[in-house]
Parts: structure tokens; C-alpha cells; sequence
């Protein structure tokens, strides 16, 4: 059977656009007020690039984020995902470039408790089709990447917060996606495990070539990048 996972090279694909927004704006409406949320939004990550995005709180990063990966449109602008435009996609169209191309990390894991390490990641593939034996063996290989080749049968609810993000991370990631967008994937850990969790996530950026942009206020994701980007009032800096 087909399904759509590229073939694991050694290589680190050469450097493309895996997300680019052009001159995106977003607005909402409440009763007669209409409330500017995104101006004119330029951003563009390279496939290897690890980036950061800081901002306070309503400065418009779920906002974005959230048409980024087409969850949301923008009002003005576009939107694309290695090159493919998502505003002419209809919703299933989206759904599945996003299935296959892209992988989300939030700030708190939302792992099935019951289930276990391996069958948690395997949920990502499952989406994609892809064969049981196929889902073990990929599901197998990514948690070890993360250091948890001890601990994939256990359950969920038996795993410490930082090792629930490792899985978390894994099932972002086992279906190596080209964009992987994260929320605040350190917010809820310790200082110690966030320090692992950081530099786990650079050296997935720098082996698989995966483009990263999280939205973090922690100062040791921010170093460990390589650009950030500030957003203020909806516009970047
Ligand atoms: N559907 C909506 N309707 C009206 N206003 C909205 C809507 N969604 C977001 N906003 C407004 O847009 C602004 C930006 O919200 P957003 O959630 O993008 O901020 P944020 O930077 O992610 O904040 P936080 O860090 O607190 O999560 C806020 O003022 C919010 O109230």
C-alpha cells in the first residue's frame, strides 16, 4: 500500500520555503467593531531553520499560528505551504496537506492516558493509512530519537510531564513533516527538562531539515534558535 512518508535519506534536503506568509492580515468582527488582530504579516521559514516567535499575550500568535498551517484565513494576504497556496484549497484538501506535511506541539502533551507511549505516536499514522507493521516500526524509531526506547510500552498517565512531551514530540513528528509548528512546548516543564526538550528539538531541526517555528516566551528556546521574530499589536517587528 501507498502512503505518503518519504523515504528516511541521510541527506538534509537543500533549503526551501516550508511555510510562507505574504502580506497577511486578519481581522474579526464584534457587532460594529471590527478589531485588526494580524497588519501585514511577511514571514517566510526556510526548510533547517529553527525559529522563535515572542509576543505578549493577545499580541496575535494563536492568531497567526492558527493561519500558518490553515486552521484560520487571513483577510488579506496568503498563505503557503512548501509552495502550494492554501487559500484556493477547499477544508479536506487542507486537512490533508497538514496531516502530511505538518507537525503540531502544544504546551501541554494530550496524550490518550491509557494508551501507551508507542500506541500514542502510532495515532499520527493511522490518520495516513499507513499499515500496522509500517506504524510500529516508524512509531519504534522516532521514540527512540527522543530518548524513550525504554519506555514506549509504558502508558501515558505512567510518564513524568518532560517524558510526555518526548512522546508528544514523537507523534509530531513520525510522519516527518516538513513544518513543524510548536506552542509553547517548554511552558510547562522544568527548567532542567525544558533545557533537554530544547535541545532535542535543534537537533531534530539541523538532522531532518524540518523548518521550526515555535511561539515561546522561555530565554533558552529564544538562544537556541536561530532567528526570532517579535510580534507586537499584530505586527511583526
Ligand atoms: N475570534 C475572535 N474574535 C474576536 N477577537 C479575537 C478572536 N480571536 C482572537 N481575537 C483577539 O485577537 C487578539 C490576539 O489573540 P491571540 O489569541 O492571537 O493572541 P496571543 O498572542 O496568542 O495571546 P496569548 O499569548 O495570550 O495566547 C486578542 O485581542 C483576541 O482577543
Amino acid at each position: 500500500m501507498q502512503y505518503p512518508i518519504q523515504e528516511q535519506s541521510n541527506t538534509v534536503p537543500q533549503a526551501q520555503a516550508v511555510v510562507e506568509a505574504r502580506n497577511v492580515s486578519r481581522t474579526f468582527r464584534s457587532g460594529d467593531t471590527v478589531i485588526q488582530v494580524l497588519r501585514d504579516i511577511n514571514l517566510t521559514i526556510q526548510s533547517g531553520e529553527f525559529v522563535t516567535l515572542q509576543g505578549r499575550s493577545g499580541s496575535g500568535k494563536s492568531t497567526l499560528f492558527n493561519i500558518l498551517v490553515g486552521l484560520d484565513n487571513p483577510t488579506q494576504g496568503e498563505v503557503a505551504i512548501l509552495g502550494q497556496s492554501l487559500q484556493p484549497l477547499n477544508e479536506a484538501k487542507r486537512a490533508t496537506l497538514r496531516r502530511e506535511k505538518v507537525g503540531l506541539l502544544f504546551q501541554n502533551a494530550h496524550l490518550v492516558p491509557v494508551l501507551t507511549a508507542r500506541e500514542n505516536v502510532e495515532i499520527a499514522l493511522r490518520m495516513l493509512l499507513v499499515p500496522a507493521r509500517e506504524r510500529s516500526t516508524l512509531s519504534q524509531e522516532v521514540l527512540e530519537r527522543v530518548g524513550l526506547k525504554d519506555k514506549m510500552e509504558h502508558r501515558g498517565m505512567e510518564l513524568s510531564g518532560g517524558e510526555q512531551q518526548r512522546v508528544a514530540l514523537a507523534r509530531a513528528l513520525v510522519h516527518r513533516p516538513r513544518f513543524l509548528i510548536a506552542d509553547e512546548p517548554t511552558g510547562n516543564l522544568d527548567s532542567m527538562t525544558a533545557r533537554n526538550i530544547i535541545l532535542l528539538l535543534r537537533d531534530i531541526v539541523t538532522q531532518t531539515g524540518v523548518g521550526l517555528l515555535v511561539a515561546t516566551h522561555d530565554r533558552n528556546v529564544v538562544s537556541a534558535a536561530h532567528r526570532t521574530v517579535n510580534i507586537h499589536d499584530g505586527a511583526l517587528a
